[in-house]
């Protein structure tokens, strides 16, 4: 039997689990995907590397269109690379980090990355799994299925802080508020649930339990199509 292309939105806050589900589901399901935060700091790494003043909003829109992002999109190896250049890894320093937010507040850079996104998402052959803030209610509101992820702040922190080594848990946990806080709080399409999002709160959960529990609403959307 032909499977049916299926568009999953993935969204929540940091730490809930978004990129390790959304990766292990795509690759068990044969689906693309793809990550919208890691599109957000790269435009942020390439603000930072010319200079462009992050506290000046129409500083960063006048130039909002310049870098040329490119998303791999294979789940078992996601590229991310800015005019070329390689930025994987220095998109997830704690400079990057901590002005993505400022950076991704700017309507312009929204409508930017929001156009890369749906249009990575139409194109992709057999589905695709997006993960991000905004993506079931504003990149991919006709999404077969919408999924909010959620966890305690504790939870999230922790599990930053495994990644992090020798990194103090409330310091982390401060900082996941502070950022949960701006980019829930911004005007242009917040990080929000979307009315028709299957919420999942992964605090107890195995990430193992996760993925099982989005695959299984994924094979049950797939066989009602
Ligand atoms: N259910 C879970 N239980 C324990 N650790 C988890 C769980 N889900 C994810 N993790 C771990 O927590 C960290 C953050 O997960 P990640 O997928 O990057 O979250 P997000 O994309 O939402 O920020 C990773 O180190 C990941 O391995
Ligand atoms: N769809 C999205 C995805 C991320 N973002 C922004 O990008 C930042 C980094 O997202 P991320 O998914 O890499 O963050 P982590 O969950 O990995 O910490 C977020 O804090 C938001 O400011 C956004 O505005 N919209």
């Amino acid at each position: 039997m032909e499977r049916a292309t299926v568009i999953v939105a993935i969204d929540g806050p940091s730490g809930t689990g978004k990129s390790s589900t959304s990766k292990a589901v795509a690759a068990q399901l044969g689906l693309s995907y793809l990550d919208t935060g890691a599109q957000y700091r790269a435009i942020t790494w390439w603000m930072v590397n010319n200079g462009i003043d992050i506290e000046d909003p129409s500083a960063i829109a006048a130039v909002a269109g310049k870098p040329e992002i490119v998303s791999g999109t294979d789940p078992s190896a996601p590229t991310i690379t800015v005019d070329g250049t390689d930025v994987a890894g220095p998109i997830r320093t704690q400079e990057v980090t901590s002005k993505v937010s400022a950076v991704s507040a700017v309507p312009e850079v929204r409508a930017r990355i929001t156009e890369l996104q749906r249009s990575i998402a139409s194109g992709s052959e057999n589905g695709i799994v997006v993960e991000g803030r905004d993506i079931g209610t504003t990149v991919l509101p006709d999404a077969d299925l919408k999924i909010f992820l959620t966890a305690s702040p504790e939870a999230r922190a922790a599990r930053r802080n495994n990644e992090l080594k020798g990194a103090d848990v409330h310091a982390t946990r401060e900082a996941l508020l502070k950022r949960d806080a701006a980019d829930s709080s911004r005007k242009a399409s917040p990080l929000a649930k979307a009315d028709d999002a299957v919420e999942v709160d992964t605090s107890d959960l195995t990430l193992q339990q996760v993925i099982e529990c989005v695959v299984t609403l994924i094979e049950e959307k797939r066989a009602a199509k």
